[in-house]
């Protein structure tokens, strides 16, 4: 009994490989957006080990192409060679051949190699009009596509190797596809990039019964944006890959498709040259977030609070000298109560977190601030008109600091309470930078309070209690992140609000 590819029981078309292992032979673009350099990112992209044999150099951008340079065709044999002597090449994907002599060289190796799956991008002009094959090498061209099981040519590429005109229409293109098809005993893609309209259909057809009709058709919307280069190297690359993964061409286009079309929309942010930009292959990749990313999003979320902050009458009369005695003392005592609560919550911090060092630092800050609590008390607040009632701000904002604390999340948690270093830490500076700027005066009402700002160990504890939380988010997940920032908001303008209390309820 012979073993087939076909299992009764599930509908296998063909062996599959998680991993296929693909090879482009293929130009090289140094601009990146299409030939190899298209070709090994879409493969990466669509879950194949890429490979590449480069046939042709060009010289080359978004704007055009400015040269082509063909190597001898013995180093490109025996490129191919080592290839296939050493590794089994699942698919193969055949863009820009450049010349003759090409072309009768890769033909000689997929007859000795016979890869399973061969796709044929029949590249002869770039997106810019350039020439990527010699006028003389279109009969060699031609003779080479009954080798590829599927052709993937643009309208003017379908067109030339007919011998006929330009489709301009999608029935027409159809049919030139099914005429195609038939001299070449294989499957062709026709693509509809080329034509006007707000559709771009694409289709597969073949007229020896392979696919589950003559012509399948796959609907697509057009995207408007200039960054098509690439986009033919890009699709026959992924095709290769696709099929060797899922074992049949329909099955292929229809995750293909869809790939491309998002990497056509989300084209704009690579933001690549002044011509036909590239597409974004790896669109569909959530990128790691980097060290200090997150310290950065935090830092631009606080930017308005901050101004706030400068802007409140609390902090430009403490800064003057203006402030009121009365606001002052508010203050003072508002703060001392505040201490006590954030001291229970660094001291949760310091009970989540996942290490010794981080422990310590958050026990360190948790005992620091009932040090500073009752410097408050014996300092600054024993000769001073104070209620010490709980003030509605001091409340709410240490009510949301334990709310974070209970939600379970040392990240979250860490968001919360960073606030209180950073912002703190910032106007607190500013204050002192201000003092100093103005004289330094022991005659300011405030001098005392104000000298002690410059603290540089608070400056280096804010620094570190930043790069935890940074690392905490980058270990968080999506949501735990949208939930950080959120907390980290909410904190800042409990900070302004900290500081405006004074004027509202002092
Ligand atoms: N503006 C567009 N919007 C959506 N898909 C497009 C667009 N331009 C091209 N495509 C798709 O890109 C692939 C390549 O098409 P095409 O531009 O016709 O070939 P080539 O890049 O070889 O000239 C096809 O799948 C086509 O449908
Ligand atoms: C090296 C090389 N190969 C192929 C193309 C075609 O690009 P497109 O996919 O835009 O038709 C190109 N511009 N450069």
């Amino acid at each position: 009994m012979t073993v087939s590819a076909q299992s009764a029981v599930y509908p296998l078309k063909a062996v599959r490989r998680p991993i296929p292992r693909v090879l482009s032979i293929a130009g090289s673009d140094p601009s990146g957006g299409a030939g190899i350099q298209a070709d090994l990112k879409s493969i990466a992209a669509n879950g194949g080990y890429g490979m590449a044999v480069i046939t042709a150099l060009t010289v080359q951008n978004t704007q055009g192409v400015t040269a082509v340079h063909v190597p001898p065709v013995e180093f490109l044999r025996q490129q191919l060679d080592a290839i296939s002597d050493d590794i089994t090449v699942d698919a193969v994907k055949i863009g820009m051949l450049g010349d003759a002599a090409v072309i009768h060289e890769v033909r000689r190796w997929l007859g000795e190699a016979r890869p399973a799956v061969v796709v044929l991008d029949p590249v002869m002009i770039a997106t810019s009009g350039d020439r990527l094959l010699a006028e003389s090498a279109e009969t060699a061209l031609r003779e080479l596509l009954p080798l590829a099981d599927l052709v993937t040519p643009n309208l003017p590429e379908l067109a030339m190797l007919l011998g006929e005109p330009e489709a301009t229409d999608w029935a027409s293109a159809l049919e030139q596809g099914k005429r195609l098809a038939a001299a070449c005993g294989n499957t062709v893609l026709v693509k509809g990039g080329h034509l006007q309209g707000a559709g771009c259909p694409d289709a597969l057809v073949n007229t020896g019964g392979v696919l589950s009709q003559d012509v399948v058709e796959f609907a697509g919307r057009r995207v408007e944006t200039r960054n098509s280069h690439g986009t033919g190297c890009s699709l026959s690359s992924a095709m290769a890959t696709a099929k060797a993964r899922l074992g049949d061409w329909e099955s292929a286009l229809r995750v293909v498709k869809p790939w491309l079309q998002e990497a056509l929309i989300q084209s704009e942010v690579l933001e690549v040259g002044k011509g036909n930009g590239p597409i974004h292959h790896f669109h569909a990749l959530r990128h790691a977030l980097q060290p200090g990313d997150f310290a950065v999003r935090m830092w631009d979320a606080a930017q308005t609070e901050l101004a706030a902050i400068y802007g409140l009458d609390f902090i430009q009369h403490l800064q003057s000298g203006g402030l009121s005695e009365a606001q002052f003392s508010y203050y003072l005592s508002q703060d001392a109560i505040y201490l006590n609560g954030y001291s229970r919550v660094l001291a949760r911090a310091s009970a989540l977190a996942p290490n010794e060092t981080e422990q310590l630092f958050w026990a360190r800050g948790s005992q620091m601030c009932l040090e500073v609590e009752s410097e408050l008390h014996r300092n600054w607040l024993s000769g001073r008109q104070v209620s010490g009632e709980l003030g509605p701000v001091t409340k709410a904002y240490v009510d949301h600091l334990l709310a974070a604390s209970a939600s379970g999340s040392y990240a979250v948690l860490l968001a919360a309470v960073l606030p209180c270093y950073w912002l703190y830490a910032e106007v607190g500076q500013q204050l002192h930078h201000g003092y100093l700027q103005a004289g330094a005066s022991d005659e300011h009402p405030y001098a005392d309070w104000l000298r002690t700002y410059a603290d540089e160990a608070f400056a280096e504890a804010t620094r570190k209690a930043i790069d935890i939380t940074d690392a905490a988010a980058q270990a968080a997940s999506p949501a735990e992140r949208a939930a950080m920032m959120e907390a980290f908001a909410q904190s800042c303008r409990y900070e302004t609000a900290f500081f405006d209390a004074p004027r509202l309820h002092g």
